[in-house]
């Protein structure tokens, strides 16, 4: 025998209804032995709760009860349900008259939604052919007289069911009322929260049941609420321990007094959908395939009592009196916090709760305020519970962290000292993103980055489409996903939560949307974006002016960007604090030498203790090409010069390498990381630049290019047989003491030295140190190229993405 539950949705007009109907009729075609349990159909309970309380406020409910009418016969005009529809005006019209009603009038009403509903199904299968008997659980459900919320009295329900079931189930389907019973008075009563889950759960242990078959209008039980969190995965199995702590913890699908009956009797539970027949739900039984389940569980609307006093230190029987407050005016506590130091307690209550939880303390410590051994009661409201099921403290560190990194900073937490889980409390308004952040920590199912790009020019542009071209595989490989939700330049932003396409440049020129840092950040909160990485690929100085108000938002920094760090000494200690104090990352390993690993080998080596001495290369990819070529071919300056700006290896502003900028910025960021205090102004750079140029526009200087020849074929003619210019930057002197020596120059070395052997567009770095002597550790490769810049960009993202 097999029970079969069906919820309200799934008994609601058209695929509903038409489903359930399939889904029995299918059974009994097939020969199964089931019985059928149906809750009201649809909204019943509500509309029925609320044409009461209309009847109890003498308004006018008869059009509201003719709507509830309507609606139950819709579809079927010749199933009779007069006689539940005559014991509602009955009973609404009574109500209406006296202007009031009990709970056992409230439990007579709501129970015609069930009985309407057994009825219907009952008669659409009769009429389909099917033997199907309508069963009025108030004749096998015995209950006490707590009206609204009675309890089954097991003994006299079970030999009922029993005898019912001897006789009634040949052939014949029962389809029987959920929620409902009846006391030894014979009056109606209802069972409460998850009334017909009970019922159904209560027939299946009397009938020693093979499975009980619970149909929502879900797939199952889930990780975390998939309407909250997308990334959620439906869980195949699950133990009735970890069904238990579910229920427990807020699962609204289960609860706790309807598993126990299944336990007793080891009687597995499915939870199906209604709407989707072929998706196998999720199967609870005693001996799943796997344990060790963990899902996320929330309490939304909760608040926060706080009851501090500094004469409550060992103090006996404080917290007795508080429960004791509580618990007379039936107010449940879920959480509870108590510091060693006893100065104060927080306790987590229903928000409807709230208000008289503080009037019931306030009247108890009234006393205790007088002598000042209790200072303050107060409430926090609007907070949220999630309780992470099947984590204990000891990998509780992952989502934890992650949730501060997150700035999402948990008013409380506690564990459950047997059983896993563990519990945190957080603003309500921060509870999307908590169980989103946590979601990703906690299963092996895809951490979201969310990423906003600023600058699309080459390298931003080029970045963009490496992201896009490999986000399936990196999901598959490291379980992250990287979902770019803004890309802006100076005058627009294209904004997608879920993520830009393929199509993004076509999105961005049509987008309507200003470029504005301020909107940016506005729109990840409001769509609760977690993890957060701003990209700067711009050269801007102006844009990097955003970057404390990125970090105070949240977002960790990449940046292709060199300006932030070679500002003055005080911002750069400046952004560094603000980056400390709001546990932010800032990556910029393509500030020198573009994709090389350069700045992470410097910093590494300085952390460890080992004594850099100097640093000496070919620092720009722009001038290294430019000189490589020209000193080897019989080509005049200005046509390299046209080339290497066309390659993309320039500057956005040419100019910013020919005069020695680039390279000056890259020779300070280096000094920077041996913690060097170095001011721009202390570097040594030869201007390349003619002087009559220099004040030129961008588009006047590039039209002036030829003027460098003359210059440069003389330099290029001087020089001795066999040698090659290179631009070179060279950071030395006592690297120890508070500032170190930066020179930026033409040099003229041997065509077969270490330098003078560079080819293309690449850079090389000769780092000196004490332990490696006079043959220094050598970075060589590509100095410059979108490509290559894009992809260490890349690299620092994927590094963000793994330190969190
Ligand atoms: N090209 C290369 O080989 C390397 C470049 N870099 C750095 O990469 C950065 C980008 O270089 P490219 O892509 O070559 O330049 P680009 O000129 O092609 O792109 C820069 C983009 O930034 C946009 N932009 C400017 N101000 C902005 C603002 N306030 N907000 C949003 N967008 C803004 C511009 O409209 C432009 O599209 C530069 O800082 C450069 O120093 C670093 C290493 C190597
Ligand atoms: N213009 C720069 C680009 C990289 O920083 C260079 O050529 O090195």
């Amino acid at each position: 025998m097999k029970i079969l539950k069906f919820g309200g949705k799934s008994l609601a007009n058209g695929q509903g209804i038409n489903n359930v109907v399939e889904i029995i009729s299918r059974s009994v075609q097939n020969k199964e032995r089931i019985a059928v349990v149906v809750s009201a159909r649809n909204n019943a309970t509500n509309e029925l709760e609320n044409i009461l309380e209309t009847a109890a406020a003498k308004q006018d409910y008869v059009h509201l009860l003719d709507a509830f009418k309507k609606y139950q016969l819709q579809d079927f005009q010749y199933v009779d349900l007069s006689k539940e529809f005559d014991k509602l005006e009955k009973l609404f019209s009574g109500v209406h008259l006296l202007g009031d009603y009990s709970q056992k009038i409230k439990d007579e009403v709501l129970a015609q939604g069930e009985l309407i509903s057994a009825k219907l199904v009952t008669q659409i299968l009769n009429k389909r052919g099917i033997q199907a008997n309508f069963t009025d659980s108030r004749a096998l459900i015995v209950t006490d007289e707590k009206f609204g919320d009675a309890q089954p009295l097991e003994k006299a329900s079970k030999q009922r069911v029993l005898k019912h079931f001897a006789t009634h189930n040949g052939k014949t389907v029962n389809i029987v009322t959920g929620f409902i019973g009846s006391n030894e008075k014979n009056e109606t009563t209802t069972l409460g929260r998850n009334g017909s889950n009970y019922t159904a759960a209560l027939l299946a242990n009397f009938l020693d049941a093979g499975e009980l078959q619970n149909f929502t209008h879900v797939d199952g039980i889930f990780t975390a609420n998939p309407d909250l969190v997308p990334t959620a995965q439906r869980i195949e199995e699950l133990s009735f321990n970890e069904a238990n702590e579910l229920a427990n913890f807020g699962a609204t699908i289960l609860h706790a007094k309807t598993i126990i009956p299944l336990i007793e009797k080891n009687i597995p539970l499915r939870i199906l959908n209604t709407f989707n027949p072929q998706c196998s739900g999720t199967l609870i039984t005693a001996t799943p395939k796997k344990e060790g389940m963990k899902s996320l569980s929330i309490f939304e609307n909760m608040a926060l009592v706080n009851l501090e006093g500094r004469g409550l230190l060992g103090k006996a029987g404080v917290d007795a009196r508080i429960f004791n407050a509580l618990g007379k005016r039936e107010i449940s506590v879920s959480i509870i916090s108590q510091g060693s130091s006893e100065r104060g307690i927080g306790l987590v209550v229903n928000a409807k709760d709230a208000t008289q939880a503080v009037i019931a303390l306030e009247r108890e410590f009234e006393y205790d305020f007088y002598s000042k051994d209790v200072n303050k009661i107060a409430v926090v409201d609007d907070v949220s519970v999630i309780s992470i099921i099947g984590l204990d403290l000891s990998s509780f560190h992952k989502p934890y962290n992650a949730l501060i990194k997150n700035q999402v900073v948990p008013i409380l937490f506690n564990n459950t000292v047997t059983g896993k889980n563990v519990s945190l409390v957080v603003k309500r308004s921060e509870l999307h993103k908590a169980l989103n952040v946590i979601h990703g920590e906690v299963f092996e199912i895809s951490k979201k980055i969310n990423i906003a790009v600023f600058g699309h020019g080459l390298v931003g542009g080029t970045l963009i489409n490496q992201i896009l071209d490999s986000a399936i595989n990196i999901e598959d490989r490291k379980k992250i996903k990287l979902n770019i939700f803004a890309v802006a330049n100076s005058k627009k932003l294209l904004l997608n939560s879920d993520g830009i396409d393929a199509d993004w440049k076509t999105a961005i020129e049509n987008s309507e949307t200003a470029s504005s840092i301020e909107t940016l950040i506005n729109y990840a909160k409001a769509h609760h974006l977690e993890n957060l990485i701003a990209v700067d690929n711009t050269a801007s100085a102006q844009f990097v002016e955003n970057y404390k108000l990125l970090i105070e938002n949240g977002f960790d920094l990449v940046s292709s960007n060199k300006i932030a760090n070679t500002l003055s000494f005080d911002f750069y200690k400046d952004l560094r604090s603000h980056l400390d104090k709001n546990q932010k990352q800032y990556l910029y390993e393509t500030n020198v030498g573009a994709g090389l690993p350069l700045i992470d080998t410097i910093r590494i080596l300085h952390l460890s203790g080992e004594n850099i001495t100097r640093i000496r290369g070919v620092f720009s990819g722009t001038l290294s090409y430019l000189f490589n070529r020209f000193s080897s071919e019989e080509v005049s300056f200005s046509e390299v010069l046209k080339q290497t700006i066309a390659n993309g290896f320039t500057e956005p502003d040419p100019r910013e390498d020919l005069y020695g900028n680039d390279v000056g910025r890259k020779l300070l960021i280096l000094a920077r990381e041996l913690d060097l205090q170095n001011e721009f102004e202390d570097v040594n750079i030869e201007n390349l630049v003619p002087e009559h140029l220099r004040d030129k526009s961008v588009e006047a200087f590039l039209e002036h290019l030829e003027e460098f020849n003359p210059i440069y074929t003389q330099v290029k003619e001087q020089q001795e047989e066999g040698h090659v210019l290179r631009y070179v930057g060279d950071l030395y002197g006592d690297l120890q003491k508070e500032k170190g020596k930066l020179d930026v120059k033409l040099v003229s070395v041997p065509g077969n030295s270490v330098l003078g052997q560079v080819k293309g567009a690449d850079s090389i770095f000769e780092i000196y140190t004490e332990s490696y002597g006079d043959r220094p550790i050598v970075i060589q490769g590509a100095g410059a190229g979108a490509a290559v810049t894009a992809r260490g960009v890349f690299g620092d993202i994927l590094k963000l993405t793994e330190k969190g």
